[in-house]
């Protein structure tokens, strides 16, 4: 009895089938970030058009507009699959050029195409209120085009760079507007509410950044399989707009190891296809060995306490002017590749094992907390070792920068935020990193604290950590391999003087987090990710307490209390201090999200949680 009420409840949550102008978009999708702003699009068309119109109604607003646009039954456009040019008008966060009809009334996303590009495209999926076509040429291109070549020759076809066309500074500019946007439509939250973004930190490396790359194939053919023939399935990434592979020998954004590692790695599954039954994923993973020449050893050859001569965090200024660069293939034909600079020489190999090591370097440089002092900034480089298959962020050269800034944001520097109200007067002592892969944050933060905790849900990860503090000689922080909620459920530190660094996987922090996060009241907290999208959902849920409603969002009512019981418990409540992007995937349509917020204080007096 009690199994079927089960599954008659999980029936009823299901979501539920709805039509075909009203189709069920995933949270923070690319298909429901689309679908939102092609809704704002044809709004803006559909107000233009009312106001300029003798009958029409006078000064709509923008919310009938949206509307009206969200409950239009949709006819198909034009039939698919005919060339049509379009003139772009706008560039989408999920990196499509937009365009409308020329009745304004339906928009075509096509994929590598700026605003102000004339541009020959092919209609082929139509999605109701627009239609996905595939580019095939620029007819006219935007003068923001000029002076900028793509260096990949499947760029228009793979799926993986969007961006490539673009000068890099409006690539960061874009992103800052994908930040934007995120905040303006999954947040919930009110204009006054949500600081102006701060302009985008980019890569230092644009391209030949990547240091993991996975590309894939397609079950191999069972004619060639069981006829013993060789038949090689396209081994790449897939084609844009399409779940097919295709074919990839070289890709310009992985490091030059990652590249040789594509080329050696192709060969051995075509080699021993006749293996394969089935598709499989390729992992290829960077790793560096570094020696110093200050140290009269390696790392590796020394142990684990510091020592003069093989110190394990080096805390001397590198210098990163590259003097040379030697490709080297050993006997059995793989590949290292060392790079010498004044201070190191660094040894890049790869490994395509998901259970070996792969190890890397990050240089954190701090200023000065007091600039009266004059003193020079300090630098500090750690290093990382973890399993190649387990989570570690992929592009190296942005991670000395990006710590940096983590580092300096996690105490307060002035009295006042933005929004005029002041962060928590204690000052911050410890650390709670939620989501700690192998110990980035944890680590690399741990100089600011009496004390830091890393939690993670991968034990790998977490025995990885273990082993990275004892390793940069940290003795401040501990981590403990669980569901993140569980670190709520007996915090040694005083909630007011512990901030909180969170960097959950795509899908963003569960409600069950949030609500702890909330009831323990942290003085500060960093919320990293690497979608905007499900963050900006989540600050509103710090912020407000309110998240979007999926029935009422065609309404144009998107904030909902999200539990009454939260409010009368008295949970405390987030302001945003800042918020920034983040260029982690140079040419790529993504963009990693930082956003700092401050608890606020509760008016009445609640001593017990200080
Ligand atoms: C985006 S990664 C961030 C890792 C780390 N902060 C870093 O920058 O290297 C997200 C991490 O969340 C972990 N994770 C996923 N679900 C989790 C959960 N429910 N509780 C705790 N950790 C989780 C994954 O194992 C992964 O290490």
């Amino acid at each position: 009895m009690e199994k079927k009420r089960k599954l008659d409840i999980q029936r009823a949550e299901r979501p539920r089938k709805t039509p075909k102008s009203v189709p069920f978009l995933p949270q923070g999708s690319n298909d429901e970030v689309i679908d939102i702003e092609v809704t704002e699009l044809l709004s803006k068309a559909s107000i233009s058009e009312s106001n300029g119109h003798a009958n029409g109604p006078e000064n709509p607003s923008q919310d009938d507009a949206s509307v009206q646009a969200s409950t239009t039954k949709y006819t198909k456009p034009m039939e698919l699959n005919q060339e049509v040019e379009f003139e772009i008008i706008q560039l989408s966060s999920t990196g499509d050029g937009l365009a409308y009809n020329s009745t304004r009334d339906h928009i075509f996303a096509i994929p590598f195409s700026v605003p102000g590009d004339r541009v020959l495209a092919k209609p082929f999926k139509w999605q109701g209120k627009f239609t996905a076509c595939d580019y095939i040429k620029t007819i006219r291109p935007s003068p923001s085009r000029e002076g900028v070549t793509p260096k990949c020759k499947y760029f228009t076809k793979c799926s993986g760079c969007q961006f490539q066309m673009m000068p890099y500074d409006s690539q960061l500019e874009h992103k800052r507007g994908i930040v934007q946007r995120a905040f303006k439509h999954f947040s919930g939250l009110k204009d006054e509410q949500v600081p102006e973004v701060l302009p985008t930190m980019g890569s230092p490396l644009q391209y030949g950044y990547r240091t993991k790359l996975s590309p894939h194939f397609s079950a191999p053919n069972e004619y060639g399989r069981q006829n013993s023939r060789s038949v090689v399935p396209d081994i790449g990434y897939n084609m844009k707009g399409r779940m097919r592979v295709m074919d990839i020998e070289s890709c310009p954004i992985g490091t030059d190891i990652l590249q040789e590692g594509l080329r050696i790695e192709r060969k051995r599954v075509a080699d021993n296809i006749q293996s394969y039954k089935r598709g499989a994923t390729i992992l290829l993973r960077e790793s560096t060995q570094r020696k110093y020449h200050d140290a009269d050893s390696t790392e590796t050859s020394t142990s684990n306490q510091a020592s003069p001569q093989g110190q394990l965090v080096h805390s001397n200024p590198i210098d990163m002017t590259l003097l040379s660069e030697d490709v080297h293939h050993d006997d059995n034909g793989t590949p290292s590749i060392t790079y010498s600079y004044p201070t190191h020489t660094d040894t890049k190999t790869y490994t395509s094992d998901s259970g070996a090591q792969a190890k890397e370097y990050i240089t954190t440089t701090t200023t000065p907390s007091n600039p009266n002092e004059n003193l020079p900034p300090t630098t500090k480089t750690y290093h990382f070792s973890n399993t190649a298959g387990s989570f570690f962020q992929n592009n190296n050269s942005i991670l000395g920068p990006f710590t940096s800034y983590m580092y300096e944001q996690c105490i307060p520097k002035s009295k006042s935020t933005n929004n005029g109200s002041q962060p928590s007067k204690s000052p911050i002592k410890y650390l709670l990193d939620a989501y700690s892969g192998s110990g980035l944050f944890t680590l690399t933060l741990s100089s600011h604290f009496k004390s830091s905790l890393g939690i993670d849900i991968d034990a790998r990860s977490i025995s990885a950590a273990r082993l990275n503090a004892e390793r940069n000689n940290v003795n401040n922080a501990g981590f403990v391999d669980a569901d993140a909620s569980a670190l709520f459920a007996d915090v040694p530190y005083p909630a007011a003087e512990t901030v909180v660094v969170i960097d959950p996987p795509r899908k963003g922090c569960d409600k069950e987090f949030l609500k702890q996060l909330r009831r323990f009241g942290a003085g500060r907290v960093i919320y990293v990710s690497c979608n905007v999208h499900s963050q900006a959902r989540d600050v509103g849920i710090l912020v407000n307490g309110f998240h979007r409603d999926e029935e009422k969002r065609y309404s144009g009512d998107i904030a909902q209390p999200l539990d009454q019981q939260w409010e009368e418990e008295g949970l405390y409540k987030y302001e945003i201090e800042s918020l920034r992007g983040f260029d982690f995937f140079p040419q790529t349509g993504h963009v990693e999200g930082v956003c700092v917020l401050n608890r606020v204080e509760k008016k009445m007096a609640e001593g017990s949680k200080a």
